[in-house]
């Protein structure tokens, strides 16, 4: 059946389709438990109440029977029936009063003298009882088949029975469990009130009340009918509910793919599935018969997010505490690169940006040995790109010259990258054993036109020179930018004036005919 239904739908309404489903399938579960435990709840308060009512009942009785027995005589004259007849008028409850000697033989009724024997049953039932009272349900004369009986014997041997429709009994229960909820009402084994009710209605709970001094039970039952019938009076509620739930899914829905198309999420994934791609810029040598070198640099084209700034990638990465693995995908992206064109980048270096702080870790240099082990392409040809973003601590300064010559020892190449925008100075550039410095492009944009410009990189290029460095320009646009960082001894040249990054088939179609020329 999901199955036709999924066909049918388009992804969002499938959505809606399922939280819908789920919505109602949850406000159903939710009322109809609470209703179920709300129905108990209701079955043991009422049965309780019910219980005290009739416990209440009983002892009435007790008391109205206690009363005239402790005021009555053997006899049976006028002046006793008289009494007996009164007492019966005035009773809530008795139809018939009678009145037992010690032989447990009736001898008074209201309806004048009598020799009844009581039931050797309940006589025994009277002389065990702690109280001498006990009930009974039997056949009488006045009242019928099923005559309510209550016996009591008084402290001198004179007893007294009153006779009761069965119903009187049940006035209170009748009043605190009808008509929603069903009873029976049982003395011994036999039943003395049944509420009209099916008794192949099905039934949800029942609850036993048993008043143990007088065998009398009560039996309440909470029919499902009763269930069903409240069930149908919420289902606006129901429906209610449903909505809200529906709302609150699909909110969280929203939440969740807000979540998981948020920039560092998709970035963090990004890099964890290698998905992040790698470009190459050809750095150009300005020697002649010189080969050309590359940057391999990161580009990113997010599904929700469009394409995304390299450097908003790296500063995730850092955040995220991802840079590293971004840095070793980037590396095994170059020695597949190696692998997949060994003949045109047979002599050509390719370097890539490294963070000063990735730099300093005492895992960088061993890991970066163990890729190099894994791609033997790589060695003597990876080049490393620092920036100076931050100047060095006492303590990292002389950790950086170790981690610096560890580096060196593995045959990869350095180069200060952006020279002139960080803190590496030219004091810096002493103290580190740099093979290339990287002039950072605002230095050639205004190279042409500023004097005091053109003097820095004049010293700058006769320290790189005393230093044995390599001198790279960066960011050359146009021709007389190329023809000024020439003027000055530079020895290479990165810009769009003779290349973009590129993927990577474009920058070989490029290396293939520029090697040419
Ligand atoms: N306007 C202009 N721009 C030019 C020209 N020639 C080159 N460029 C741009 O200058 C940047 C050179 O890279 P960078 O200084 O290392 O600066 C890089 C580097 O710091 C960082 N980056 C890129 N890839 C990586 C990487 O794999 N790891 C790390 N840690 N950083 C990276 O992102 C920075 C920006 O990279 P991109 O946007 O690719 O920007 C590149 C390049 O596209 C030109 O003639 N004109």
């Amino acid at each position: 059946m999901f199955k036709s239904i999924n066909s049918m739908m388009s992804s969002k309404k499938r959505c809606f389709f399922y939280y819908g489903f789920i919505s109602l399938f949850l406000s159903l579960f939710v009322f109809m438990l609470g209703l179920y435990a709300y129905q108990l709840k209701n079955l043991e308060e009422r049965s309780e109440s019910a219980k005290n009512a009739l416990t209440h009942r009983m002892n009435g009785i007790f008391l109205e029977l206690k009363h005239i027995v402790d005021s009555s005589k053997l006899s049976c004259e006028k002046e006793d029936i008289d009494i007996l007849r009164r007492t019966t008028f005035y009773s809530p409850i008795f139809k018939e009063i009678g009145l037992f000697n010690d032989d447990f033989r009736v001898y008074c009724t209201t309806y004048g003298p009598r020799d009844i024997a009581i039931f050797s049953s309940i006589v025994d039932r009277i002389k065990d009882s702690s109280e001498r009272k006990t009930v009974s349900l039997v056949r009488s004369h006045s009242i019928g088949e099923s005559t309510f009986f209550a016996f009591y014997q008084g402290a001198h041997g004179l007893g007294i029975n009153g006779l009761a429709p069965p119903q009187a009994l049940a006035v209170d229960v009748d009043y605190l469990l009808s008509p929603d909820l069903p009873y029976e009402l049982t003395i011994g084994k036999q039943t003395v009130v049944s509420s009209e009710y099916s008794h192949k209605s099905l039934v949800l709970a029942k609850r036993v009340e048993s008043l143990d001094d007088w065998a009398i039970s009560l039996v309440v039952f909470s029919p499902f009918s009763l269930y069903w019938s409240h069930l149908v009076s919420l289902l606006p509620f129901i429906f209610i509910f449903c909505v809200l739930f529906c709302l609150i899914f699909y909110a969280a829905h929203g939440g969740i793919l807000y979540y998981r198309h948020s920039l560092p999420l998709s970035i963090k994934r990004a890099i964890k599935d290698n998905a992040i791609d790698v470009h190459f810029q050809p750095i150009v040598s300005l020697k002649a018969g010189e080969l050309h070198e590359m940057e391999a640099l990161i580009r990113w084209h997010s599904p929700h997010h469009g394409q995304i700034s390299p450097l908003v990638i790296v500063e995730t990465a850092e955040r995220l505490g991802l840079i590293d693995d971004l840095t070793w995908m980037v590396v095994r992206k170059v020695g597949d690169f190696y692998r997949e064109y060994p003949t045109q980048l047979k002599e050509i270096n390719i370097s890539v940006n490294v963070d000063r702080y990735s730099l300093l870790k005492e895992s960088f240099a061993p890991n970066l040995e163990g890729i190099i082990t894994e791609y033997p392409e790589l060695k003597g040809r990876l080049g490393l790109e620092v920036t100076e973003t931050s100047a060095l601590t006492d303590i990292e300064l002389p950790l950086m010259v170790s981690r610096f010559e560890h580096i060196k020892t593995l045959g990869i190449r350095l180069s200060v990258d952006d020279f002139g925008t960080g803190y590496a100075g030219l004091d810096f550039l002493r103290r580190f054993p740099y093979d290339t410095l990287k002039l950072d492009k605002v230095f050639i944009d205004s190279l042409k036109d500023d004097q005091f410009t053109r003097q820095i990189l004049i010293s700058i290029t006769k320290l790189a020179k005393e230093l044995n460095m390599a001198l790279v320009a960066e960011g050359v646009e146009r021709e007389d930018q190329l023809e000024a960082v020439r003027a000055l001894g530079v020895d290479r040249v990165q810009g769009y004036y003779f290349c973009r990054p590129l993927p990577k088939e474009q920058v070989i179609a490029w290396v293939e005919e520029n090697s040419t020329k």
